[in-house]
């Protein structure tokens, strides 16, 4: 499955001119300041707008093509697309809302997927209910079940949470890590939460007045401290890769390995109680760390509550705001004259602290971590 873009179009003062290409599955997300495109160019490919010139191709089919005048049709495009309000039938039940999305489709599904679908979406009790009767997360996760029903060979989110509060974004979350997970269907997602994105993101597009700035994995682009201004990493904080190495149901905890490093967190729910090592281990697994979760120290701190104290190398010290200054550290201590390139994690700490320590690049420090988040399928931890 692949969407190629190449495509140029004027809507006000907006002067689109995005390409890129989503090749794998998992969530691309298209990220980037208010108004910097990212909704007209989802219905550009959803074929809800005509792109003044360029080409779109779609699983090797020809959406569009300026060229040779090709505009398909949005339904023939097989495109499901989820709106940050739902839009579903107010009249219709949930059953038939979901149902005409899956008669409509060009290449149905079997009924054995839509069973699971309505399973993986824990809509299954709300089938006999009416729009008006759901809250705003069974909505949306009705609205995903609708656009998954028409079989398409790839989702289209667009800011699918915003309209939910905090509450019913947690009700939610899982339901879109599933989604990921579970089905093999390349899901371009827009969002302005950076958070979101950390969570649920494999590559992002970074986008910035029309253009598109930077993309790759979330790993590299939330690294790029030269993207902070548009990415909000500061804010973010760094999306690592770990391994699950082991468990201790009775202590509580789990081990992770991440750069050679072991990192200690409260029990991940995937845990097996039961045995001290789950059979699954070794797994592979992510780590958000948030810049604001992270102190610096220039020795081993002695009697403090934090289980994670990792060694690191200060990359860069640059300042954000007013008084404060985002250091990014490499794990690890770089020998004199090696570079490391070990994953790079954010603190955020005051100008006053800098200073204080008398921090420099290239200076070999302990990062003590307070939190952890372990991928987006296992909460928010106190580490
Ligand atoms: N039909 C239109 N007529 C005039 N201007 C338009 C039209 N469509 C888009 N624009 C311009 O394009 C800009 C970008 O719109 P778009 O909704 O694609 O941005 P966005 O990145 O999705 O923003 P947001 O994150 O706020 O939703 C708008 O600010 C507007 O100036």
């Amino acid at each position: 499955m692949s969407l190629k873009i190449n495509i140029r179009h004027q809507a006000g003062t907006l002067d689109l001119q995005a390409q890129f290409k989503v090749e794998q599955p998992g969530i691309t997300a298209l990220f980037g300041p208010s108004g910097s495109g990212k909704t007209t160019l989802i219905n550009a490919i959803a074929g809800l707008i005509k792109p003044d010139s360029g080409t779109l191709t779609i699983n090797d089919s020809t959406v569009f093509d300026s060229a040779t005048k090709t505009h398909m049709s949005p339904r023939k495009r097989r495109v499901g697309y989820v709106f940050q309000d739902a839009r579903l039938f107010p009249h219709l039940t949930v059953r038939k809302n979901l149902f005409f999305a899956h008669r409509r489709a060009t290449n149905r599904l079997p009924e054995n997927q839509v069973d699971a679908i309505i399973a993986m979406l824990g809509i299954g009790d709300l089938l006999s209910r009416r729009p008006a009767k759901l809250s705003g997360g069974e909505r949306q996760r009705v609205s995903l079940g609708r656009a998954l029903l028409g079989n398409p060979d790839i989702l289209l989110l667009d800011e699918p949470l915003s309209a939910l509060d905090q509450a019913r974004k947690e009700e939610i979350l899982p339901y879109l890590e599933a989604l990921r997970d579970q089905r093999r269907l390349p899901i371009l997602y827009v969002s302005h939460s950076i958070d979101e994105v950390a969570r649920l993101a494999d590559h992002i597009v970074v986008m910035d007045k029309g253009r598109v700035r930077a993309s790759g994995s979330v790993f590299d682009i939330l690294a790029r401290t030269d993207l902070a201004p548009l990415t909000g990493q500061f804010d973010a904080g760094a999306v690592i890769p770990a391994t699950v190495t082991g468990h201790d149901p009775k202590g509580g905890i789990s081990y992770l390995g991440c750069a050679g490093h072991q990192l200690i967190v409260p029990l991940l729910p995937s845990a097996n109680t039961t045995t001290t090592h789950a059979s699954t281990i070794p797994q592979q697994t992510r780590l958000h760390i948030r810049a604001r979760d992270v102190m610096i120290a220039t020795s081993i701190p002695d009697g403090i509550s934090a289980n994670n104290i990792l060694p690191a190398t200060i990359a860069a010290l640059t300042p954000v705001g007013t008084g404060n200054i985002e250091a990014a550290l490499h794990l690890g201590h770089a020998a004199k004259g090696r570079i490391l390139t070990t994953p790079v994690i954010q603190a955020r700490i005051t100008n006053w602290s800098a200073l204080r320590l008398s921090l420099e690049v290239g200076q070999q420090v302990y990062a003590v971590i307070k939190s952890v988040t372990v991928d987006g399928k296992l909460r928010d931890t106190d580490a």
